[in-house]
């Protein structure tokens, strides 16, 4: 098996980005003839991703970022712009990333005819790790991530949450020092997802591996988080940490008022804050300043709206208030948990 050289500190005068994406623009056609269209998947995409941190992609569905994520894997060309992966060339030496780079995609029918155990140990195996290598792993890994009761069972045959938990297993049989996933959590319960947060923590902590992850789940991710970019219709429109991301709202915060049925608008200040209210269904989000929400929740709580009211909560800002701020439009798959 080919290696690959990973540059180490002082061998290339500074040391490589872990990811260092320039200009990046990819197009894909879409229909045939006269009706073929064009879709700017990536257009202009720069950014860097230092080595050993934890870097978020969010933005809405169709923003570009498995197509962004996909291209960092040397699985899709670019149009233009340049990919460098530890230092190496993507664009000019795709078949690299593989040593370079764990990936999961969103889909997994590669891996689909094996059970767990297989798919995590013949991952492990093409990754250069010896049979003996490759079975302690796996048991490592199903402990870690409580896979050890559908070890035995073909990935076609699991449900989705446990086919993802499955593939995010063989993603880390054979450590690679970045990690590259694509919504890793879609479908899962509570459980698999807080395991695979804490794996992924842990690689960070114990290993410094780089992980570059696209999610929907904003408020659990997080935690683990380093830095963000904003990807929205093709472009990356902030990239800070979650905290200077959230500066940018700081000062406001979140009331969610959840009626339990029609609001009561009758009440003077209902009816005024209908006005400035994103309604959903039952739910109503405002944003407000701080003293301005501590008398909204004095009036919901004290006076005859509380007998109407079937919740509240007051948060500070998240991502998501963030992402809607910085322009973003507010898109049905864009969810904050
Ligand atoms: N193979 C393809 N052929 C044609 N168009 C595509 C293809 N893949 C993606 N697109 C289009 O490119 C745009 C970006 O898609 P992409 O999958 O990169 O977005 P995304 O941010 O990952 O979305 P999601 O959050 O839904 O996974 C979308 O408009 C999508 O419809």
């Amino acid at each position: 098996m080919e290696t690959v050289a990973r540059p180490e500190a002082g061998q290339v005068g500074v040391r490589a980005e872990a990811c260092a994406v320039r200009g990046l623009t990819k197009s894909y056609l879409v229909g045939r003839g006269a009706k073929a269209t064009t879709v700017e998947a990536n257009r202009g995409i720069s950014l860097d991703v230092h080595p050993g941190e934890v870097f978020g992609l969010l933005g809405p569905n169709g923003a570009g970022k498995s197509t962004l994520v996909r291209q960092l894997t040397g699985l899709l060309r670019p149009d233009s712009g340049s990919v460098e992966i530890l230092g190496h060339d993507i664009v000019r030496h795709p078949e690299r990333a593989a040593h370079l780079l764990a990936y999961l995609g969103q889909e997994s029918t590669a891996l689909d005819e094996l059970t767990v155990s297989l798919a995590v140990e013949t991952t492990g195996r093409l990754r250069g790790l010896t049979a003996r290598q490759a079975r302690a792993v796996r048991d490592e890994l199903a402990d870690e991530l409580g896979l050890g009761p559908i070890l035995a069972r073909p990935l076609a045959k699991l449900s989705g949450g446990q086919r993802r938990l499955a593939c995010f297993a063989a993603a880390l049989a054979g450590e690679r020092p970045v990690l590259v996933l694509d919504e890793p959590t879609t479908g899962m319960d509570p459980v698999a997802r807080r395991a695979v947060w804490t794996a992924v923590d842990r690689r960070r902590r114990e290993l410094g591996t780089t992980v570059v992850l696209v999610t929907h789940n904003v408020i659990e991710a997080e935690t683990v988080l380093d830095r963000v970019a904003v990807v929205d219709r093709g472009q990356v429109i902030a990239c800070d940490t979650p905290g200077g991301l959230k500066a940018l709202v700081d000062g406001d915060v979140r009331l969610d008022l959840v009626w339990r049925e029609d609001p009561p608008l009758h009440l003077p200040f209902v009816a005024e804050l209908a006005g400035r209210a994103l309604a959903n269904g039952r739910r109503w989000t405002v944003r407000t300043a701080p003293e301005q929400a501590r008398e909204l929740v004095a009036e919901v709580t004290s006076g005859p709206a509380f007998a109407a009211l079937d919740d509240f909560s007051l948060s500070t800002p998240s991502l998501e208030d963030v992402y809607l701020l910085l322009g973003g439009h507010q898109v049905e798959g864009w969810a904050a948990s």
